[in-house]
């Protein structure tokens, strides 16, 4: 941890360190002080100026020290914050896919929080330790013989915690892994609340079965590190009090002490009971950290940052888009449920420019798996993706990944036009909001919708034309007419889409809409991951495949000769 602050900024820990050790100092030295001035014959108008003069240090120290400190531990926390952020950003989304939302937000809330706990603890554990030294230094002057004993018993103090400091830490890393699961649970409590509300014993049975099984399991791990931590704090105390009892009674059997070396030990002593239980409760506080420090530097390991200059190297972004090729692709899941693979492919496809492409096919076909393929996010077990000629891989996936313009079909509507600059395209987003009905329930102001607050049909028409902004060369939409009126359905495939392609934009829509499959240059139609028929509905029959059949067979307001 401290290794971790010392890198994250040197000069301000440098800063602590010196203002820390001058406020321990100042303050050990005004305790000297004082009993110097209670045993001691001494120039009353000096001892004022010194008294001041040591009081005034330690008050500026102590505030230069907390200063900087809390300067540090919040910059630490926003640093932490953002690090995580874009690492999740520029991680392999499989990767993410494999971790779960929960985990990372847990990284981002949980660790982040132990961390920022302990940062901010830190400047007081910093002065405390500093007066400890500071109080420890002044008894050695006092006295080398019990400066020894004091010596002898610290180091067997320190021996013993780091013996005894494994058992509270192993429960506090059990602690923080049944933090993931509860944080799963938390993510199906908040994202299934409606189903759970509608089914009185699902939702009992959810919260008995798992929310509180894991809610048990993280208090006795945190009870037991709690445990473990007060009997470490006890023995800390008791080696306190078996100390002051052998400078009181055991010592003076050995060796004659003078009255201003037993007074001046009993009242920093005394004073010393403060920081050091400070200290020593700080303990618990600094291991949380410690265990989500840990857990957050794992993350790069876990998550496989691409370095930015790697990710741009080889395929910059082109808007001039001529060929898009799969070749031999494939991919595949483990049906846990079922104990067997889903496996898309090997499918070979290729894309030009200004096609309207369609993938249809029943559902789990794996239409969702070949567009995500497609665009990047899943990487193919098998075969290879050509984007104008070159190989996509690991080093120009992310470049890659910028040609494309998609809506899931559970999209993500943002707030605000990101990356883009809205008033340059103010005339184009009020036409799109006109076209797509939405001119009375959102303006844009500053590249921010007013409301997002809308029905599912309307944000889906919302996120087109976040994609038409994006104006990129490769338009995927999955099934995106699937919660519009009529009126919409017919807009999209009849002016929407017919436009993109006119721009020179390759569209490849996700549908079950037979009823506008004639518009598509080409249908593609899987079933069981496998690419079971192409049919060129705008008329290019001989490459139409010996399946084409199907097609005429479901749809029968449009013929396809
Ligand atoms: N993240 C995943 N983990 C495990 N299996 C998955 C995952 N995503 C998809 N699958 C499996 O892959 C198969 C294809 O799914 P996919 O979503 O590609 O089908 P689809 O044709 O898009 O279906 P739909 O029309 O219902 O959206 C399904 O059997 C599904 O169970």
């Amino acid at each position: 941890m401290l290794l971790f602050l010392w890198r994250s900024s040197w000069i301000i820990i440098s800063g602590v360190l010196l203002t820390g050790v001058a406020s321990g100092l100042s303050n050990a030295a005004l305790i000297a002080f004082i009993n110097t001035s209670l045993v001691g014959q001494m120039n009353i108008a000096h001892a004022i100026w010194w008294f001041a003069g040591l009081a005034f240090t330690v008050l500026i120290s102590q505030t230069l020290s907390h200063y900087l400190l809390n300067q540090l531990s919040t910059q630490l926390v926003r640093d932490l914050r953002l690090r995580i952020s874009r690492l999740i950003l520029n991680a392999p989304y499989p990767n993410l896919q494999k971790m779960g939302k929960s985990a990372l937000l847990s990284h981002l809330t949980e660790d982040v929080t132990a961390i920022a706990g302990a940062s901010q603890l830190f400047p007081v554990l910093c002065i405390n330790f500093a007066i400890l030294i500071g109080c420890m230094a002044y008894l050695s002057w006092l006295s080398w013989q019990l400066a020894l004993v004091l010596a002898g018993i610290i180091l067997f103090g320190v021996t013993t915690f780091n013996f005894f400091n494994d058992i509270p830490m192993r429960s506090v890393r059990n602690a923080r892994d049944e933090y993931d699961v509860l944080s799963r649970g938390f993510t199906a409590l908040t994202e299934g609340v409606r189903e759970l509300k509608l089914h009185r014993r699902r939702s009992e049975a959810f919260v008995s079965q798992s929310l509180s099984n894991s809610a048990e399991a993280y208090r006795q791990h945190s009870f037991r590190a709690a445990v473990a931590y007060l009997w470490i704090n006890q023995w800390v105390q008791f080696l306190y009090y078996l100390t002051i009892g052998a400078i009181l009674y055991a010592f003076p059997l050995w060796q004659t002490l003078t009255q201003e070396i037993v007074s001046g030990y009993v009242l920093v002593f005394l004073f010393m009971m403060s920081p050091l239980t400070i200290v020593t409760n700080s303990l618990p506080v600094f291991s949380r950290a410690k265990v989500s420090l840990d857990s957050i530097l794992k993350l790069d390991e876990k998550l496989v940052e691409q370095s930015l200059a790697e990710r741009l190297a080889k395929l910059a972004v082109q808007k001039s888009f001529t060929s898009l090729t799969l070749t031999g692709i494939t991919h595949s899941f483990h049906r846990e449920k079922e104990n067997r693979n889903f496996t898309l492919g090997p499918i070979d496809l290729e894309f030009r420019p200004g096609e309207l492409v369609f993938l249809v096919g029943g559902n789990g076909s794996g239409k969702t798996t070949l567009a995500m393929l497609l665009i990047g996010l899943y990487h193919p077990a098998r075969g290879m993706i050509s984007w104008n000629g070159c190989p996509v891989d690991a080093g120009n996936r992310d470049a890659y990944m910028q040609n494309f313009s998609v809506i899931f079909s559970d999209f993500y509507l943002f707030d605000e036009l990101y990356g883009v600059n809205a008033e340059q395209h103010r005339g184009a987003m009020d036409d799109y909001l006109q076209r797509l009905h939405l001119n009375h329930k959102v303006e844009i102001v500053n590249g921010q919708f007013s409301s997002v607050s809308l029905s599912q049909g309307q944000r889906k028409r919302l996120a087109l034309l976040v994609a038409y902004l994006e104006d990129r060369p490769f338009y995927v939409f999955d099934e995106w007419a699937a919660d519009q009126d009529p009126e919409f359905k017919h807009l999209f495939y009849t002016e929407l889409l017919p436009a993109l392609k006119a721009q020179g934009k390759t569209v490849l829509a996700i549908t079950h809409d037979e009823k506008y499959f004639y518009l598509a240059d080409r249908c593609i139609k899987l079933d069981e991951g496998h690419v079971a028929a192409i049919e060129y509905p705008q008329g290019h029959p001989e490459h139409a495949t010996a399946n084409a059949d199907w097609l005429r067979s479901t749809h029968t307001e449009t013929s396809i000769s």
